[in-house]
């Protein structure tokens, strides 16, 4: 059975490091994984592992760009084209990894994940392959310094997730720089540590944090207001979105994060059919 884990999320959430933490995690654990790289802007060095498959070969966005004439975003929509137009190039790259995990670090432009058919196309040839995918997405820990643009985080999660209709995970990145931040508790809302409460009120997104006790404030432009009690309305009727926290200086943030994908994935399910035994569901009463 071979497995693929598609890392999306916003630009600079921490796709591509946390791709790499990932591969090392598995590779400790005897496993045997491989990075494709999506992203055709990436930068040269940007890899610790060198991409098993990556779309810089097949198409670089600075040849594109450079010879066609697109700007950065443009390049991007053409270079997917150009992939999808020749899928038998990444086939071929595919067809030498039998039973193989790939972790693919895709780009950080949203429009990529909430409005562009690319995504879906590839996620749904990969599911012809016989490749077991899921998605997660990686949203940084600085959305929660601000409520509104949280909430704007938490709705481009949601369109990414409905886009790709695969199995999902959504991941609240550098959970260190908000943990690990004790001498700043006066510093305000930006450095402030945070309880344990206050963050869960992020990782299970809840409504009220934008409208609290259900007005806003008397100087709050109505519309802004009615706005909001729409996304309140629209995030308690549809749940569908909760973060796990990943914290890359804690190895057992990682651990509990891997055995989330693999659990979503059921992993290893066709070679051992047996329950995860390290997962029960207290575990998961736990991390809600
Ligand atoms: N403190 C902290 N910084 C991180 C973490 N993960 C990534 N970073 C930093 O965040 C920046 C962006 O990380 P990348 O992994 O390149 O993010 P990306 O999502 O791949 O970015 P794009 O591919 O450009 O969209 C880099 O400066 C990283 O060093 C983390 O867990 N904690
Ligand atoms: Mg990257």
């Amino acid at each position: 059975m071979r497995y693929a884990v598609l890392v999306t999320g916003p630009a600079g959430a921490g796709k591509s490091t946390f791709s790499t933490s990932f591969m090392t995690h598995l590779r400790m654990s005897k496993r045997s994984a491989n990075i494709v790289n999506l992203d055709p802007a990436a930068t040269g060095d940007a890899f610790e592992y060198e991409p098993a498959i990556d779309i810089r070969e097949l198409i670089s966005l600075e040849d594109v760009m450079n010879e066609m004439g697109y700007g950065p975003n443009g390049g991007l929509v053409y270079c997917f084209e150009y992939l999808l137009q020749h899928i038998d190039w990444l086939d071929e790259e595919l067809g030498g990894f039998d039973d193989d995990y790939l972790i693919i670090d895709c780009p950080g432009q949203i429009e990529l994940y909430t409005h562009h058919p690319f995504l879906p196309s590839l996620v749904r040839h990969l599911t012809r392959m016989g490749i077991r995918t899921c998605g997660v997405y990686l949203l940084e820990s600085q959305f929660m310094e601000d409520k509104y643009k949280f909430f704007s985080g938490v709705l481009t999660a949601m369109s990414a997730m409905v886009n790709l209709e695969v199995p999902w995970i959504n991941i609240m990145s550098k959970m260190d720089l908000i943990t690990s931040n004790p001498d700043n508790s006066s510093g305000g809302p930006r450095n402030g540590r945070r309880t344990r409460k206050d963050i869960a009120r992020y990782l299970d997104p809840d409504p009220l944090l934008i409208v609290p006790l259900g007005r806003e404030s008397p100087n709050t432009n109505p519309r802004f207001h009615a706005l909001n009690q729409a996304i309140v309305q629209l995030i308690e009727d549809h749940p569908l979105v909760s973060f796990l926290p990943l914290d890359l200086t804690s190895p057992d943030s990682l651990e509990t994060v891997v055995s989330h994908i693999d659990f979503t994935m059921q992993y290893g399910e066709d070679e051992e059919p047996k329950e995860p035994h390290d997962m029960d569901e207290g575990d998961f009463a736990d991390m809600e």
